[in-house]
């Protein structure tokens, strides 16, 4: 285990195990309607990797990059566009993929800005769900596990830009971002 992580609270296995389950039910969902399944950048990178190979549908993927705090230290619930899509998802069914979703306003206001440009239907899959966080009310339609209020990182999720290759989610400990 790396030596900055208090805790692994979902290890490797369990992982693979879910995202495999996720992949069958997306399957059948999606069976018949061609989803463009849209990564948020960078967390969700792992995340998607792994899902569309457990997709057995033909599908297309696309990629966002959002920042929702500007230059201040708390979101402001407005999302700036970093980089937008290279598809067009007017009569797409959108499946949005994301790591883990906590106050929600990232994905509230993604989920606004797809249905503005009509899309046939917006979903959210989400490896991570920290509802004790939420500040909106958003909650996913497909959700891996959902988790206590412990700030987390590995498998995508980084601290500072670290981290993000840890093949579990571990529990960072306290010293690592207080120091
Ligand atoms: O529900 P919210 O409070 O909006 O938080 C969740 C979002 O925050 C994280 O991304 P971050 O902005 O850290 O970018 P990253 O994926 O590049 O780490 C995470 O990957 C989600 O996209
Ligand atoms: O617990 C978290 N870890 C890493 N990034 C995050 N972004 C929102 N919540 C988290
Ligand atoms: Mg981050």
């Amino acid at each position: 285990m790396h030596q900055d992580i208090k805790e692994i609270l979902i290890s490797e296995r369990q992982i693979q195990e879910k995202v495999a389950e996720l992949g069958k039910a997306l399957s059948r969902e999606y069976q018949d309607l061609n989803p463009l399944c849209i990564c948020v950048l960078k967390g969700a990178v792992p995340f998607m990797a792994d899902l569309i190979r457990k997709l057995e549908i033909p599908l297309q993927m696309d990629f966002m990059a959002v920042s929702s705090y500007g230059n201040s230290t708390t979101s402001s619930g407005v999302v700036r566009i970093l980089k937008d899509l290279d598809s067009a998802v007017e009569g797409r069914h959108v499946l949005i993929v994301e790591d883990i979703i906590d106050s929600g306003l990232t994905l509230s206001y993604l989920v606004e800005m797809l249905k503005g440009r009509n899309a046939a239907s917006v979903k959210i899959v989400t490896l991570l769900d920290k509802p004790d966080r939420r500040k909106v009310n958003l909650s996913p339609d497909y959700s891996g596990f959902t988790i206590p209020d412990e700030f987390v990182v590995g498998y995508g999720l980084d601290y500072a830009e670290k981290y993000r290759n840890l093949p579990y989610i571990g529990i960072l400990k306290e010293e690592v971002y207080k120091s």
